[in-house]
């Protein structure tokens, strides 16, 4: 049988089996798509041929070049590709171009390709440089024979991943990330003698074999080197720059940069070393995800001997002047003993331990309730196990949260987009918030354009998510995790209320996702697709594991052939089964080998996007959500217009000028219409706004998201829903009925829209801070109706409220009291009335500053009061995955 192969081209990889070519190319859509001008839109085409054989024929302008030589020196007449025969050297673009690789695959021994990362290094800039880039300080010792001269090293792709594909599972003693690799090219320029890629590479070095470097003093420098991304791999090393730079390397995504790393999580400039003593001096360049030395976030620090510097998901460590790349661990997921008891000393998860490699698919089943869902709190780190440790990447997760969560996907159940957007848009606005800052629009579409190949969403690119089926949701649910290409990826029950045709389709997605390298764990309800995944962990009520193992020897562990009965055996007797399964041969596979584990830096906040970037991007996504809402849009506007028109039927001609005999009450029931009505039109537009999307911010945030740039956003927004809104009241009032005289401080009109529009905006707030603190879309309604109609009852315009205590009191925090005593003022409501037996009196109705000054005030620091409590409910708003 034809076995899988896997073909990889730099950091991207593609499966290639019989029946299925890979193309590579330009073209984003290529399986393996190059950003590089050299390269042309379908440059090549791979096609397996059985028998492990790969046919590759060539369709580009600047050639495919095998062993050195264009590959159609080798066809023979009528002949449209070659078969390749190991050894082979196929380098793409250029006969120095991009390496390609093939390799076998297998879904059970992850495949090295490791989506993430790229690493880099150029040759440091040490001081003044000489012709041919040799360094000063080393002088032209000439050097041995597969000994790149140093200085002349040409940059040195790294990949990530190689020890995770050979991982065994539960293999004990793997090294781990005590496993270093040196990096070629990277040294301090206080060391003598070069060191690159060859014979005297340590073993375990992650440095495959660099395209041929130019050596001795005359190799030419710079003269062929590469644009785009991907370019980099390929690079000739320009000259070191002279002057103030010399003796700095930057590390950054920047293709320029000294060490340069291809990582969303890495910014273009993202720190800079110095040589220093023994190690480096190592300065945060302001990066989005931040510097960190031993798992502490600096801005400034020193990388001594033995300290692990870390960038994104790269860490390097300092050894004797020099930085090695840290592999990472064989066990990318470790869970060692982790349990969770509530407070009264209920237990939700009952010491659970297990290891996971890299390219893991594993589904967590069990009875409802047997604690799923907080095992995927505990391992994302959004709800922290009472007990025991989880390890992820070499790294203590709780201890280093926020140094790890960015690598971190989850997909809860709830779907995290907003139904109104279309799929790009989606993703875009997800890109602006969750890529660093100095992505540019060209790279964030290259992302977008990226997942969406990725999951087969490219023809629903411009289809309102809403439109989608639950299986196309769920997918851009997905995507929008993957933009960060996370490491980790945990998914809640993504096929629930999914046919079994998408169930199907969902959990192969989640296989392709694990064969990139990832470790992905589902939690699913249904067993019909099991088979997919290389783990299966039953849970049995109180979070006990009561089998984790291959899904094929599940049935056989229980001796049962039904999942519905060994459901309801480990409900009966949990404790029985987690013992069986603890004294049996498969606990000892499934745990974890001891590690080198990292200490933290704590929980402190990473910002991936600058606070202003996010307020815009938030801004702009809230505008076209509501734009898009013909609904919305048409209730928003009509409101006003249909409160104005109930104004307009109160009987009298005075409006708010001196009241006539016959109408003594005009101005007052025009002032109660508008100043509740401007309440209502305040809350109506606010009290849904956070709890329709609580999932969606909840994640938004566990990924950088500033919670106050949230906050601002919305109230941004209801700011000018509320200047809108109005306009349109007062505007269609004034065609019906007269104005008021001149006002207190400007004229009359102005400062009767003043109060309306105040009290429209703080209800807005209030409607904000009742949606924070609900916690179903169901509750809205009533606590609408309850909202209002305090204000209609405390405004002060029906009931009299001034002089008795408790009224008062009740009524501070009403917006319709205060505006209602403005715009009472603004009319000087009681001298143009004319004062009846049961006319209302207030103190705060005087025609003059001072009382206008209090009303203003009272607006202001309701909505100031309103903003802080909305602010501090969101703080404790836990996520629910
Ligand atoms: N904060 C809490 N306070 C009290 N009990 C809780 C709390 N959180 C969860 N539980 C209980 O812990 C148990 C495990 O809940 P969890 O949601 O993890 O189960 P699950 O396996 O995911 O269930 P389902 O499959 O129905 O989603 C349940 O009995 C639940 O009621």
């Amino acid at each position: 049988m034809a076995q899988v192969l896997m073909v990889r081209c730099g950091p991207r990889s593609a499966l290639l089996s019989p029946g299925s070519p890979v193309t590579l190319g330009r073209d984003p859509h290529a399986q393996l798509a190059v950003d590089d001008s050299r390269i042309s839109r379908t440059h090549l085409v791979l096609t397996a041929v059985g028998g492990n054989q790969v046919a590759v024929e060539d369709r580009s302008s600047n050639g495919t070049f095998l062993n050195g030589r264009r590959l159609a020196a080798h066809l023979g007449p009528g002949e449209p590709s070659v078969v390749l025969a190991a050894p082979f050297s196929l380098m793409v673009g250029a006969v120095d171009g991009y390496p390609l690789q093939v390799e076998a695959a297998s879904s059970r021994n992850p495949i090295e390709s490791s989506p993430f990362s790229t690493i880099m290094v150029r040759r440091p800039p040490s001081g003044p440089s000489t012709p041919g880039g040799r360094s000063a300080t080393t002088g032209p010792t000439s050097p041995g024979p597969g000994t790149p001269r140093r200085g002349a090293t040409a940059p040195t792709p790294i990949g990530y991943g190689s020890s995770a594909n050979t991982a065994e599972w539960g293999s004990p003693g793997s090294p781990d990330s005590q496993q270093t690799a040196r990096f070629p090219g990277v040294e301090a320029p206080t060391t003598a003698g070069p060191v690159g890629p060859g014979p005297s590479a340590p073993p375990g070095s992650l440095g495959r074999s660099a395209p041929s470097a130019p050596s001795g003093p005359s190799a030419p420098s710079g003269s062929s080197a590469p644009t785009g991304s991907d370019s980099r791999q390929m690079a000739e090393i320009p000259e070191a720059p002279a002057g103030p730079a010399c003796g700095t390397w930057t590390i950054g995504r920047d293709p320029n940069a000294a060490i340069c790393i291809d990582d969303p999580l890495v910014s273009r400039a993202h720190a800079q070393l110095r040589p220093a003593g023994d190690g480096f001096d190592v300065v945060d360049l302001r990066s989005s995800n931040g510097t960190w030395i031993n798992s502490q976030r600096i801005t400034r620090g020193h990388l001594g001997p033995g300290d692990r510097l870390t960038v994104g998901r790269t860490s390097l460590v300092c050894r004797d002047g020099q930085l090695s790349l840290v592999a990472p661990p064989r066990t990318t997921l470790a869970a060692h003993h982790i349990s969770f008891t509530l407070p009264g000393g209920k237990q939700l998860l009952d010491d659970v331990t297990f290891g996971l490699p890299a390219g893991s698919l594993v589904a967590v089943i069990g009875p409802s309730g047997a604690g799923k869902s907080t095992l995927l709190k505990a391992l994302t780190g959004s709800q922290p196990a009472t007990a025991g440790t989880v390890i992820y990447e070499g790294e203590d997760l709780y201890r280093n949260y926020d140094g790890l969560r960015g690598r971190i996907g989850v997909v809860p159940q709830d779907d995290l987009v907003h139904g109104r957007l279309t799929v790009r848009q989606a993703l875009d606005y997800a890109a602006k918030l969750r890529l660093p800052k100095d992505y540019t629009a060209e790279q964030r579409n290259h992302e977008i354009e990226r997942v969406m190949g990725e999951l087969g969403l490219a023809e629903h690119a411009n289809t309102t998510v809403s439109r989608l089926s639950g299986g196309q949701r769920k997918r851009v649910s997905v995507a929008l995790e993957l933009l960060t290409q996370p490491s980790l990826l945990f998914l809640d029950e993504p096929t629930s209320g999914l046919d079994p045709n998408l169930d199907r389709s969902v959990m192969r997605l989640l296989r392709r996702q694990a064969d990139t390298g990832r470790v992905v764990i589902v939690i699913t309800h249904s067993v019909a697709n099991l088979a997919a995944c290389d783990r299966v962990m039953l849970l049995a009520p109180g979070g006990k594991i009561a089998y984790f193992g291959p899904p094929g020897d599940l049935m056989t562990h229980f001796q049962m052939d039904d999942y519905a009965d060994v459901f309801e055996a480990v409900t009966g007797e949990p404790q029985v089964w987690q013992q069986r399964f603890a004294h049996s041969p498969l606990a000892a596979d499934a745990a974890p080998p001891e590690q080198h584990v990292q200490g933290g830096g704590g929980r402190t906040r990473v910002r991936v996007s600058s606070a202003a970037r996010q307020w815009r991007t938030l801004v702009s996504r809230q505008f076209r959500i509501m734009l898009t809402d013909r609904n919305f849009v048409l209730s928003s506007l009509m409101m006003p217009v249909l409160i104005a028109l109930m104004a307009l039927a109160i009987p009298g001609s005075a409006g708010f000028g001196p009241q006539s005999r016959d109408h003594p009450g005009e101005a007052s029931t025009l002032l109660t219409i508008l100043i509740i009505g401007a309440s209502f039109m305040g809350v109506s537009s606010s009290i849904r706004e956070l709890i329709a999307e609580r999932p969606i911010f909840l994640r938004e945030r566990a990924v950088g998201l500033s919670q106050q740039m949230y906050l601002m956003s919305k109230v941004t927004v209801l700011l000018l829903l509320s200047l809108v809104q109005t306009v349109l009241l007062l505007g269609v009032v004034m065609i019906g009925k007269d104005g008021p005289g001149d006002g207190i401080l400007m004229p009359g009109w102005p400062e009767l829209g003043l109060a309306v529009f105040g009290t429209a905006f703080s209800s807005a707030v209030i409607g904000l801070l009742i949606s924070a603190l609900v916690s179903t879309s169901e509750q809205v309604m009533p606590a609408m109706v309850v909202a209002v109609m305090a204000q209609l009852v405390l405004c002060g315009g029906i009931i009299e409220v001034s002089g008795r205590t408790f009224m008062e009191i009740l009524a501070l925090p009403m917006p319709g009291r205060w505006g209602y005593a403005q715009a009472a003022g603004t009319i000087d409501l009681q001298k143009i009335r004319l004062d009846g037996p049961g006319a209302v009196k207030d103190r705060l109705w005087d025609h003059d500053l001072t009382s206008w000054l209090i009303g203003c005030g009272a607006v202001l620091a309701i909505c100031l009061v309103s903003w802080v409590a909305t602010a501090l409910v969101l703080r404790r708003q836990k996520a629910t995955a």
